[in-house]
């Protein structure tokens, strides 16, 4: 076959992970794993989280190296002792965090660490002339002369693989990099892979949404518990099938949701007015009401006032105009502790920025926010055994994979580092909860709980159950016991829409800081509220 790689690219014909061993304490991460990717392939490695997927990647890329096994490319042994290796080799990684300087430009970043190949210094024309070359031959358009704290998350993106392109990979390591796309940008990224693949890359692809692992790739690999339990063609196999691999149980995908008992309007938003970051409104005049026992969806193209919205709510960000109220109570202005003791929960978009101290054990993240009221205080004292045992039961509910809760949460897996941070929100009982993205970079199990328990709060009956519980052990606030509903009234921020659509009473969609209609949830189609993310109100043809 013709080499129809970027000049000086070398191709990867083959690249084997033979019997790859990893552990850490108490974890065997990697468990005698076989992998293997072709030239034009797109292999997709799955798992739930801590199946030991981004393990098995980090030593590809130099940032482990292997207890066991071989690492064998075009037939001949290679041993990689940090990143710079694995690139020489010909190996890129996207991973799930950028790792790019923000103050720097596109160019100057794809420049950093570039040597001449003289000795002069860089001539950056050359630089740029190569870049636009990458950006036209696989579709990933941005301004060279943009500086990324300027780009959307998709731009930074497309920036960190052209940079890997420029460095000369022939085999991609892509770490979930749908997780942060719309689904109009998953498939332009999704005509971008096919064409390196046709080219003659090698790639590495792992997501959690099944229907794009379908979609994208030719072969399957499925991880779990460190081992691989399965490989196939997407020919053939449904997301049911994928879903039961990967969790070792039949998986529910589908809910059946009791009729709306709403209550009293619990949330209200007028006429909202937030700045962004880029000093313009970001919101212009949002109003929306959520009511006790109903689930509201936010559905919309990511950068249209989301963020924005569910930072001025949890009281992150300021208002320039406009009124919040829980229970009718002006809460504008007020700081994120007082909005949690009004009895409202957040779950952030950033879950690592905003929701965790990476240092801190397990159990100390999981009693973050809470740690001064009971159960896990008496008086001034900390109570450990309180604390142990709701972490615990936690840690199961959520099937959090840890050693131990004492074990620091930057050695747990990023999903599980994620559904921490979701058990710890989730279980207030909440008279509101704001949930920004919460099944983002969560694993289908994982994805099935917590919509089963946004449901339950929906319809209160965890609520009841929480409240019983926490009443007779005389810990909860008075003002959550004194609630005139059961149910949570929830206000879901999410772009992926089937998501929405399972969940949500009342849809409403926002577009350029502006709510553009709000329809009935059950019978929205998606075709409709494509139309409303695209800006068209629904009474406008
Ligand atoms: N540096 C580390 N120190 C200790 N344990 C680790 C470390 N890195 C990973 N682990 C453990 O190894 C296991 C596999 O983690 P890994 O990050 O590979 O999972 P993953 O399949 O990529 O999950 P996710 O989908 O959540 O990203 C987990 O139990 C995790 O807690």
């Amino acid at each position: 076959m013709t080499n129809l790689l970027p000049t000086g690219q070398e191709r990867i014909e083959h690249l084997e992970m033979v019997n790859i061993v990893k552990r850490f304490p108490g974890v065997l991460a990697n468990d005698h794993v076989n992998f293997d990717v072709r030239a034009g392939e797109i292999h997709t490695l799955l798992g739930e989280n801590g199946a030991g997927k981004s393990t098995l990647m980090k030593q590809l890329y130099g940032l482990y190296r292997p207890d066991e096994g071989q690492i064998i490319i075009n037939g001949v042994e290679h041993q990689f002792r940090s990143p710079q290796d694995a690139i020489n080799a010909g190996i890129g990684m996207i991973h799930q965090h950028f790792m790019l300087v923000p103050e720097l430009t596109v160019l100057e970043n794809v420049a950093l660490g570039l040597k001449s190949s003289r000795g002069f210094m860089l001539d950056l024309d050359v630089v740029e002339k190569r870049l636009m070359q990458l950006e036209e031959q696989y579709g990933l358009h941005v301004d060279p002369q943009a500086y990324v704290w300027q780009l959307a998350v998709g731009e930074q993106q497309r920036v960190e693989i052209l940079k890997a392109l420029y460095r000369g990979a022939a085999l991609l390591i892509l770490d979930e990099p749908t997780a942060v796309l719309t689904p109009q940008e998953v498939d332009e990224f999704f005509v971008t892979l096919r064409q390196m693949a046709k080219d003659g890359h090698a790639l590495i692809f792992i997501s959690h949404k099944l229907h794009e692992v379908l979609a994208i790739s030719h072969r399957i690999t499925v991880l779990r518990d460190g081992k691989v339990v399965n490989q196939c063609c997407p020919d053939g196999v449904s997301k049911t099938d994928l879903a039961e691999m990967m969790v070792g149980r039949p998986v529910i995908l589908q809910y059946d949701r009791a009729p709306i008992q709403r209550g009293q309007t619990a949330l209200q938003i007028k006429d909202l007015v937030v700045g962004g970051d880029r000093g313009t409104d970001a919101l212009k005049g949002v109003s929306l009401e959520v009511h006790a026992g109903e689930i509201v969806g936010l559905a919309g193209v990511s950068g249209n006032g989301q963020r924005e919205l569910a930072e001025a709510l949890a009281g992150l960000r300021p208002v320039k105009s406009g009124q919040i109220l829980i229970d009718g109570k002006e809460l504008t202005h007020a700081s994120p502790a007082q909005r949690i003791l009004a009895g409202q929960s957040y779950i952030p978009e950033e879950r690592m920025r905003e929701g965790a101290i990476k240092d801190f054990s397990v159990a100390d993240n999981y009693i973050l926010e809470d740690h001064g009221k009971q159960p896990f205080s008496r008086g001034i004292f900390l109570d450990f055994n309180a604390i142990e045992r709701e972490t615990r039961t936690k840690v199961e509910e959520y099937n959090v994979k840890t050693p131990t809760i004492q074990t620091p949460l930057k050695s747990l897996s990023g999903g599980n580092i994620q559904k921490l941070i979701l058990a710890r929100e989730l279980s207030r009982s909440p008279k509101v909860l704001i949930a920004s993205q919460p099944t983002r970079g969560v694993d289908i199990g994982a994805t099935e709980y917590i919509h089963h328990r946004l449901l339950d709060q929906r319809e209160g009956t965890v609520n009841q159950e929480n409240k019983r519980v926490l009443s007779d052990r005389e810990f909860i606030q008075q003002e959550i016991l004194d609630q005139r509903h059961s149910g949570t009234a929830t206000l879901l921020i999410s772009e992926d829409l089937d998501e929405i659509r399972a969940l949500s009473d009342r849809i409403a969609v926002i577009f350029a800081g502006e709510i553009v209609g709000i329809v009935d949830g059950p019978t929205s189609t998606p075709e409709q509220l494509g139309l409303m993310m695209a800006g068209v109100r629904p009474d406008q043809d």
